[in-house]
């Protein structure tokens, strides 16, 4: 087939929040005075009147890029480095909003082709410039902030021009994309040919199918559908060293899967240029529905017998008692009455004999164990404002509170004790006033994962707050034994404690592989390997 592209483009986000301008409300008047019933309400706009520093890299530079990707695909435009600054967690937001652009890339280079990729890492290895793979910029770990120490400059490398539906294979349902594309345009391409992908994280609007491999990306639907990485049945990398290609067949006893040591590479291994991923039938039927349950451990466990009975649905979250409240109080939020114990959202998707035939199992099953049935409200709520978030992340941030997430996951057995260290943590750390809340939305047979929302004050330098309690709760991560990270990857933020969980071998076999295929080190230098 000839290559596919999608024919409406995600806008580019603004520097400084998340996502389209168009969908961003503001805060509500309810929500603002409820807010301010906990807060202290402070307008705090962003800054805009700061400069881009100067590019560090010279005419020759950059008239070297030039003459391999086009004099339009090299650009030094402020506007365009001041967008392609870090990425969108809450640290990387206020750095913005206070006008700190110390890491803005020198220049963008947009590559057209996995060649010219090929031949911008032999330049930039040539001539020591760092390059950092740029998708969508949802980065929330630090992931695209290059260590510049030892560098001409940092070429950002933005993968948007390579946007495309390459192949699919309806034989054995897999098709292969570009990196640059945007879920929401990998999902228009599929869904053409009566396909879809099925990942939908919360960054679903504008993070990329590179992005999702190079951070093992987990969605919304990972119950049913899976986590990013385990969609992937083939890559195509580019690394200073040469090409790599992977993934003769969907599964072989060829040594160790070198497909795993590229997923979750975060752009420091090699440039993901291509991604063959399983896909499926658009589904016939979606039907989310609401559950309550009376308290945190009560819904936890009837996840886990769901899960270790094979019996998940599509999607399957659990709010603990704080984020149930909130979410109620909320009137854009999830709807419901009341807001005592815990609310699970539950969602089955597929033809509607599956969808009638699991939900029947499972409804027998959430019964069985004392859940109580709320029906359809709370679960199309769910699935209507599933996206929000992060827009009203933008408008508490704009009256002075600090907002930021954080996620971990362990086995069953750990669940109650990495939860309450967690909360502990950020609740000491932050005072008085700091709501933690937290749900699980990712589920296996042997454990699951922890989402937790943190608000609080953000008195004059909410940075300044934020820095060392998420500090305390990766000590706190670590101390109970869990994962780090269970799908917002290692960037820069967690690399300091990822021996710790990886063991000093681990980190070596890291560096050795680095070592191999980028060994004048340029690819994001200073993210994930300790
Ligand atoms: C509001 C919000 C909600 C989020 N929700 C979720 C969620 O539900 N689930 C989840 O898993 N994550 C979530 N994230 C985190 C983020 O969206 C994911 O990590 C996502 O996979 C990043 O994709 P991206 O295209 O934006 O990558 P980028 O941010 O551009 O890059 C991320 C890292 O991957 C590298 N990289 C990017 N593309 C390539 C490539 N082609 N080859 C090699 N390296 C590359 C970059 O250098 C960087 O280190 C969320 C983030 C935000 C801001």
């Amino acid at each position: 087939m000839t290559t596919e592209r999608p024919a409406v483009l995600q806008p580019e986000m603004p520097a400084t929040r998340w996502g389209d301008p168009a969908h961003a409300t503001g805060l509500p008047d309810g929500v603002r005075e409820l807010v301010g019933l906990v807060f202290p309400i402070q307008d705090t706009p962003a800054r805009t009147d700061v400069a881009v520093p100067a590019s560090r890299l010279t005419a020759e530079h950059v008239a070297g890029l030039r003459a391999l990707v086009g004099d339009e695909n090299v650009v030094l435009d402020d506007g365009l480095r001041r967008q392609r600054t870090r990425g969108k967690s809450t640290p990387d937001l206020l750095r913005q909003r206070a006008g700190d652009l110390g890491d803005a890339p020198d220049v963008v280079v947009r590559p057209g082709s996995h060649d010219e990729v090929v031949a911008v890492l032999a330049h930039a290895a040539e001539q020591r410039i760092a390059v950092v793979p740029f998708g969508g910029g949802t980065a929330v770990t630090g992931g695209l902030v290059a260590d510049a120490t030892g560098f001409a400059g940092v070429v950002s490398l933005d993968l948007g021009r390579m946007r495309g539906l390459l192949a699919l294979d309806p034989v054995s349902s897999t098709a292969t994309l570009e990196p640059g594309l945007r879920g929401p345009e990998a999902e228009a391409l599929l869904a053409e040919h009566g396909m879809m992908l099925g990942h939908f994280p919360q960054s679903f609007e504008y993070a990329t199918i590179g992005g999702f491999a190079a951070t093992r990306s987990s969605g919304q639907s990972s119950a049913g559908y899976g986590r990013f990485d385990a969609m992937v049945v083939g890559l195509r990398v580019a690394t200073p060293a040469g090409e790599v290609r992977l993934g003769s067949a969907p599964a072989n006893a060829s040594g160790p899967d070198l497909r795993e040591l590229f997923l979750g590479s975060e752009g420091a291994l090699g440039v993901i240029t291509e991604v063959t991923v399983r896909v499926r039938p658009l589904p016939e039927v979606k039907q989310y529905e609401g559950w309550r349950w009376a308290s945190f451990a009560a819904g936890a466990d009837a996840m886990r017998t769901l899960a270790q009975a094979d019996l998940l649905p599509t999607v399957i979250r659990l709010s603990d008692e704080n984020e149930t409240a909130i979410n109620l109080a909320d009137p854009s939020g999830i709807g419901g009455e009341g807001s005592a114990g815990c609310l699970m959202v539950v969602g089955y998707e597929g033809t509607a004999d599956a969808v009638a035939a699991k939900r029947a199992a499972v409804t027998a099953v959430l019964s069985g164990l004392g859940g109580t049935a709320e029906g359809a409200g709370p679960g199309e709520a769910w699935a209507h404002g599933r996206f929000n978030a992060p827009y009203l992340r933008d408008s508490l941030l704009d009256v002075g509170v600090l907002v930021e997430t954080l996620e971990t996951a362990t086995f069953w057995s750990n669940r109650e004790n990495l939860y309450a260290r967690v909360k502990a943590a950020l609740e000491e750390s932050l005072g008085e006033g700091t709501m933690v809340l937290c749900h699980i939305s990712h589920v296996y047979p042997t454990g699951c994962s922890l989402y937790f929302t943190v608000a609080a004050r953000g008195d004059d330098d909410p940075l300044a707050r934020w820095l060392p309690a998420k500090a305390a709760a990766s000590e706190a991560i670590v101390a109970a034994s869990a994962a780090i990270t269970h799908h917002h990857a290692v960037g820069t933020d967690h690399k300091p404690y990822l021996t710790a969980e990886i063991g000093e071998v681990g980190a070596a076999v890291l560096r050795a592989v680095k070592e191999t295929v980028d060994p004048a080190g340029i690819l994001n230098p200073g993210v994930l390997i300790p």
